[in-house]
Formats: structure tokens, C-alpha cells, sequence
């Protein structure tokens, strides 16, 4: 589903390159769940950016879905990403012009899979029955970040990449939110790569990850090591 090879990546700065990734290799399979974790500035973001194709490597390859994204134009990262890929952020990025129905809407007409039956399945799933026609500023913070999920599975996208999706709720949302994003996610046999510091919200994921020096190493959250 994704892959990297021996991907490195550098950003320019005033005291000289920082390397953030230096020839990573990662392979998430269809269905599988993976949760990212290291210390603040590690790379998690950089990581996940490659992932979407937001961003390019200096060095090796990142395949999604079997194409080489990082070898395509943005016009063509920009369509591989809109037909694979759902993205959640710590910050919603919800269209506040547009009604949570509308959002849901417009998200799944993208990627060219609009389904009715899908959007309001959603809609009662997460929790927003009754809210359709709210826009994002009426929602609560758990509400929104509950649309914010929801948007980006409406596409029932192959692989979802999250970043810290829970990391501004309180810990009762954010358990119910974690909860409700992984049964989708299960349900839907969509892959995840979570990026979190939380060994509780890694627990329940199938494989965990700590990024560190720029290479990554399995790590077993339960344990509660320094990058919690
Ligand atoms: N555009 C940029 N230019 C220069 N340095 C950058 C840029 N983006 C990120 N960095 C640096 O690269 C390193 C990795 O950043 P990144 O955001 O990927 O870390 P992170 O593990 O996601 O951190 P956090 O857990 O705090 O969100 C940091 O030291 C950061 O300051």
C-alpha cells in the first residue's frame, strides 16, 4: 500500500542542512495499522508529508498504491492522492463555507465516488445525526474533529494518514474519536499510519514505529520509553 526506500530527506537552514530522514525503509500492507511515534522534531510530519506526496525526498522512492508518487508531477501526485489517500491533521482544514453534509459531499466528488447511502451512514455513524446542516464554526471541538475524520474517509480512501488526529481533544473525546476512527478504518480494510505521541492511542494498532536520527525502529508503546 505504501512503501519507502531508502527515502532521505533535508531542509536547508541557517546553520546548515538538518537531516530528518536518512534512508528509511517502510512497508505498510492493505489493512494494516501502524502507528508512528518519536520525540518533537524527529520527522514524524516530514515523513507522513512524503507519504501524501506533499512534499518530495532528496533521496529514494515513496510508492503508493504501486505508483511511484514521489516520481510524479503535482498534478499527477495531486489526483493520486485525492483517489487513495484520506489525511487528517491536528488542525481540521474543514471547508467553513460548507455545511458538515457538505463537507462529507464534497470530499467524496473529488475523488469521483460520491455515494448518498455512504455520506449518511457516516453522518449517523459519527455521531452528527441531526447536525447536517451546521458548518464547522457550530460544531464542538470533538465534533469537528469527529468531521474531520469522517471527510476523510468519505472517499473510502485505500490508506489513511493521520497526524496526532486526537492530539487537541480532551482524553475522553479523544478515546471515543480514536475508537470510532479505528472501527471505520477496520471495517472499511483501509490502511492507517498514525503519527502519535500516546503509546495508549498506539496500543491498539498493529505495529508501532519509533523514528529517531532519521531511521526508523520498532517500538513497543506499551512500554512507555522516553518518546512518550
Ligand atoms: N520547512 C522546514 N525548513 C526547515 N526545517 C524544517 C522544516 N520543516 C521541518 N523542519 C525541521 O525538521 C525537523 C523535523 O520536523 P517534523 O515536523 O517532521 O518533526 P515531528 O517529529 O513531526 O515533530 P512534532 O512531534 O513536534 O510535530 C524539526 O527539527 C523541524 O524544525
Amino acid at each position: 500500500m505504501l512503501e519507502f526506500r531508502q527515502v532521505a530527506k533535508a531542509y536547508a537552514t541557517p546553520q546548515g542542512p538538518l537531516e530528518v530522514l536518512a534512508g528509511v525503509d517502510l512497508e505498510l500492507a492493505p489493512g494494516e495499522s501502524l502507528a508512528l511515534m518519536g520525540e518533537s522534531g524527529s520527522g514524524k510530519s516530514t515523513l507522513l508529508h512524503l507519504a501524501a506526496g506533499l512534499d518530495l525526498p532528496d533521496r529514494g522512492e515513496v510508492r503508493l498504491a504501486g505508483c511511484a508518487i514521489s516520481s510524479l508531477a503535482e498534478p499527477a501526485r495531486a489526483r493520486l492522492r485525492r483517489e487513495t489517500l484520506g489525511l487528517v491533521f491536528q488542525q481540521f482544514h474543514l471547508v467553513a463555507s460548507l455545511s458538515v453534509r457538505d463537507n462529507l459531499r464534497l470530499q467524496a466528488r473529488l475523488a469521483g465516488r460520491e455515494r448518498p447511502d455512504w455520506t449518511a451512514e457516516l453522518i449517523a455513524r459519527l455521531g452528527l445525526g441531526g447536525l447536517e446542516r451546521r458548518y464547522p464554526e457550530q460544531l464542538s471541538g470533538g465534533q469537528q474533529q469527529r468531521l474531520a475524520i469522517g471527510r476523510a474517509l468519505a472517499p473510502r480512501p485505500a490508506l489513511l494518514l493521520a497526524d496526532e488526529p486526537t492530539g487537541n481533544l480532551d482524553e475522553t473525546s479523544a478515546g471515543e474519536v480514536l475508537e470510532l476512527m479505528l472501527a471505520l478504518v477496520r471495517e472499511a480494510g483501509c490502511s492507517l499510519l498514525m503519527v502519535t505521541h500516546s503509546p495508549r492511542v498506539a496500543a491498539p494498532l498493529s505495529r508501532c514505529l519509533r523514528l529517531s536520527r532519521g531511521q526508523l525502529a520498532p517500538h513497543r508503546p506499551a512500554e512507555r520509553q522516553p518518546c512518550a
